[in-house]
């Protein structure tokens, strides 16, 4: 298969320690960039029953002062194993030089987020500034996502909704390790 990475004058960096070295600006989310894996729970009132789920998230960036965020997540069973695949997105997080964050995030359900918020000691807080959405995707108006770094290698997750007629309120919470 084409290995569009290793073809690149510019590539990912995933690690603070890799080359290019992380611009200044990104000094605040220093502690996410690299690889995460984990397992987390959701819920809704709309569902008939919570979920547990696995999950994979990448923070990389290629020098300049934004972040790319890539997440994906599949449905497991009470022993780990996986029932289906679940939410992608992908998405840029856009560092400003006072801590404030710009993100763009999309997902194959036809959601596109513009949130904003703040990095700095260890956490990112960002919620909904605006949402597009394609003609059939679900009613979502509102989301607020907190990642919190517990240690080096630990990061929490908490993912708030509002859609389909509810107001803000918990939908996820995962915990993730890092694994690269
Ligand atoms: C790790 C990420 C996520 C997982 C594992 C997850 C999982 C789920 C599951 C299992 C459902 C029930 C429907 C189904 O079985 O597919 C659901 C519903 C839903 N999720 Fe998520 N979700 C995630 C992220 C998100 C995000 C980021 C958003 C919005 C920005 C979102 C918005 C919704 C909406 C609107 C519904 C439909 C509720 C309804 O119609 O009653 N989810 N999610």
């Amino acid at each position: 298969m084409f290995d569009l990475a290793a073809s690149l004058p510019y590539p990912d960096a995933v690690r603070p320690d890799d080359q290019p070295s992380p611009h200044a600006l990104l000094t605040p989310v220093l502690g996410l960039l690299g690889s995460w894996a984990g397992r987390g729970r959701g819920e809704y009132p709309t569902l008939a029953s919570d979920f547990a789920y696995e999950q994979r998230v990448t923070f990389s960036h290629d020098g300049r002062p934004f972040l790319h965020y890539e997440t994906r997540a599949w449905l497991i069973d009470a022993d780990g194993a996986p029932l289906r695949p679940s939410a992608r997105e992908s998405g840029w997080w856009r560092l400003q030089p006072d801590g404030r964050v710009e993100a763009l995030i999309t997902q194959p359900t036809g959601i596109a987020e513009l949130a904003e918020g703040r990095a700095g000691d260890g956490a990112v807080d960002i919620a909904t500034h605006e949402v597009a959405r394609t003609p059939t995707a679900k009613e979502v108006e509102a989301t607020r996502r907190r990642y919190v770094l517990t240690d080096d290698d630990t990061l929490d997750f908490t993912h708030e909704l509002a859609a389909v007629g509810q107001p803000l309120q918990h939908h996820l919470s995962a915990r993730l390790h890092r694994v690269g």
